[in-house]
């Protein structure tokens, strides 16, 4: 797991440009800030709702940061009346996590952790909108359900429970029960993930030859385990045994249909460990009362529990298990800790490397861009300020100037820091990762990327950043450059965020508290006359940079203050003779 790290902005005593000004007053404590992408309420304890039974590491370790109410079967009116109380929610696949989740938690859940693999049972794009997290713990239980695949494909070969049954009622029914062999059929695993691969090991060890469908997955990682990646039409076709191990998507919901089980091999025995919602569980009694289906051994259904008079369920050539995949004591002591770190993590704000509906960043990337993130929500914030009142903000350009591949430079997490800079100060949304580019397309914002290529070490990620709005106006007219955009730009030195360059000009200011941009006749005495403004109100100067736009005619003065200055000293700023615009900006 990364973390977007806690950093200090302080002030840095760079002075590249044609004019730059430290003030030496007196330094004074700063505030700390932290970039918090996805974190709760500073301060106030966090509260996680664990709707399902969890282990009990994951809950000791989320007890260590939240407060940790366990209330299992809520009705969905019970589980939302909670919500609007929690910050994080931890469910398995028993709990649906609807749309109306989201919206009665009204803002305030910050993070869906599932403790489990599927996600089919959360809402994703519900929770992209409400830019809530949701996390999973994609690896603890691969093995659980690997084995359980296994299980249920020797037990099913064997008539291990229809006589295992038949011995309870007091039976012997030995030529009854008469199984089949694995040794040197096909198996055809549909989905060659991580449970998938798993069961194909396993699978070899019992002699099987083992064949796998899935569009996606790499020939060489099947290739190393002896598995070959066939189409659909040729797994149906040779598969003496088909085991599921796909997501149950919009693509695979009821693959596995009349029309699938026309193709496949007459006899064939169906193991499910996946998703009920991958077969057509009526298409799959109609082939087994056919005959075209054998049997099957199924973990997961349709809709769980399933009814009791459930056909399927009741077939005599049908295994069923309560949905038992993932649970072994192991597993579940794993997952809970899998999703109990990744809860915890994205309440503190960090970047949980099992993200489900965000980007993943690798720690090394996040590392390397925790400046950038910082610089490119306030060039973001500094732009949209930029704009005159009337304006609407559709257009805007993210350039960044690097001496890296376009490959070698991953912008999600900046661009999606650009839109939380463009969108929060003219709105009362909030924005994160998880749902920067929904809010934005749902603005009616068209965020284009660009790539300023350098000569250069391609060492340094990049060198600097560009935020273009066009076809507005501008309150401050000098933040227009030759294109007609208004345009900031801003690099990383030592570490901390500035601004360098306004319009066509070149400043050099350390992005920290707000700015003031003061275009002035070029004349002396205006820095000192801005300068006594503000020290009256006690306001501090932390940073100022002068540029020239022509000697003794005009210059742009940009001054980085800690506080918000008043009205009334703004005003006798601009009421300074040689004043020609200027424009107080909010970080
Ligand atoms: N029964 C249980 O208790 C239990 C436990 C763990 C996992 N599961 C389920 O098992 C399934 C696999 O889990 P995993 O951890 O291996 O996931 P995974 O993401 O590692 O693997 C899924 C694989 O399915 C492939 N796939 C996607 N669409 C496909 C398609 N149309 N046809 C064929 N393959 C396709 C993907 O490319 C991927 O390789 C999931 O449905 C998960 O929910 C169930
Ligand atoms: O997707 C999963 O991880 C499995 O289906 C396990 O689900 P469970 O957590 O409800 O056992």
């Amino acid at each position: 797991m990364s973390a977007i790290s806690s950093w200090n902005l302080t002030i840095s005593p760079d002075t590249t440009l044609s004019f730059s000004w430290r003030p030496s007053l007196p330094s004074r404590p700063r505030k700390r800030k932290t970039l918090v992408v996805l974190a709760a309420g500073l301060g106030a304890k966090p509260t996680v709702l664990v709707a399902e039974k969890l282990g009990d590491p994951g809950i000791q370790l989320l007890k260590t940061f939240a407060n940790v109410d366990c209330s299992y079967n809520l009705s969905p009116e019970e589980l939302c009346t909670k919500i609007s109380l929690c910050d994080a929610l931890i469910v398995r696949s028993g709990t649906k996590v609807t749309r109306d989740v989201f919206e009665s938690s009204m803002g305030r859940l910050k993070v869906v952790g599932r403790a489990g693999v599927g996600i089919d049972n959360v809402d994703l794009s519900a929770a992209t909108e409400h830019g809530c997290l949701v996390v999973n713990a994609p690896t603890a239980n691969t093995i659980a359900a690997a084995e359980h695949g296994i299980a249920l494909l020797t037990a099913m070969a064997r008539n291990v429970a229809q006589a295992d049954a038949s011995v309870k009622a007091g039976k012997w029914e030995r030529s009854k029960y008469v199984g089949v062999s694995l040794v040197g059929k096909t198996l055809a695993v549909m989905g060659f993930g991580k449970v998938g691969s798993e069961v194909a090991r396993r699978a070899k060890g019992l002699g099987m030859d083992v064949i796998a469908h899935d569009p996606y997955a790499p020939a060489d990682r099947a290739r190393a385990i002896g598995v070959e990646l066939v189409t659909f039409e040729e797994a149906l076709r040779t598969a003496d045994f088909i085991s599921m191990h796909m997501p149950l998507t919009p693509a695979t919901s009821k693959m596995f249909n009349d029309e699938a089980f026309s193709r496949v091999k007459k006899g064939v025995r169906i193991v499910n460990v996946a998703r009920g919602g991958v077969i057509d569980e009526e298409a799959l009694l109609r082939a087994l009362d056919a005959g075209i289906v054998a049997q099957a051994a199924l973990d997961v259904f349709t809709e769980e529990p399933p009814l009791q008079e459930n056909k399927l369920v009741r077939h005599e050539n049908v295994i069923a298990t309560p949905h038992l995949g993932a649970s072994t004591t192991e597993a579940q002591e794993g997952v809970a800790l899998e999703i109990a770190e990744a809860v915890v993590g994205a309440l503190k704000g960090e970047l949980a490397a099992t993200a489900v509906n965000a980007p993943m960043v690798p720690a090394e990337v996040l590392l390397e861009l925790s400046p950038y993130v910082a610089l490119t929500e306030k060039l973001g914030r500094l732009a949209v300020q930029l704009v005159a009142g009337g304006s609407g903000v559709k257009f805007v350009k993210v350039a960044y100037a690097s001496a890296r591949g376009p490959d070698d430079l991953d912008t999600r997490l900046l661009r999606a820091m650009v839109t939380k800079g463009l969108i929060e100060p003219i709105s009362s949304v909030f924005v994160n990762l998880v749902n920067a580019d929904f809010i934005a397309k749902q603005r009616g914002l068209r965020i284009t990327e660009e790539r300023i290529v350098l000569d250069g070490s391609p060492e340094k990620a990049l060198e600097f950043i560009q935020v273009r709005i066009a076809n507005v106006e501008s309150k401050f007219a000098s933040a227009m450059c030759d294109s007609g955009e208004i345009t900031v730009e801003g690099r990383v030195k030592d570490g901390k965020p500035h601004l360098t360059k306004v319009g066509s000009l070149g400043v050099d200011v350390s992005l920290e508290g707000s700015i003031i941009l003061c275009r002035q006749v070029d004349q002396p005495g205006i820095i000192g006359k801005v300068g006594s403004i503000l020290g009256e109100e006690n306001v501090n100067v932390n940073f100022m940079s002068v540029s020239r736009i022509a000697a003794g005619k005009q210059a742009v003065m940009t001054i980085g203050v800690d506080e918000e200055p008043s009205r009334d000293a703004l005003k006798k700023t601009g009421e300074i003779s040689a004043v020609e615009e200027f424009v107080f900006l909010k970080l």
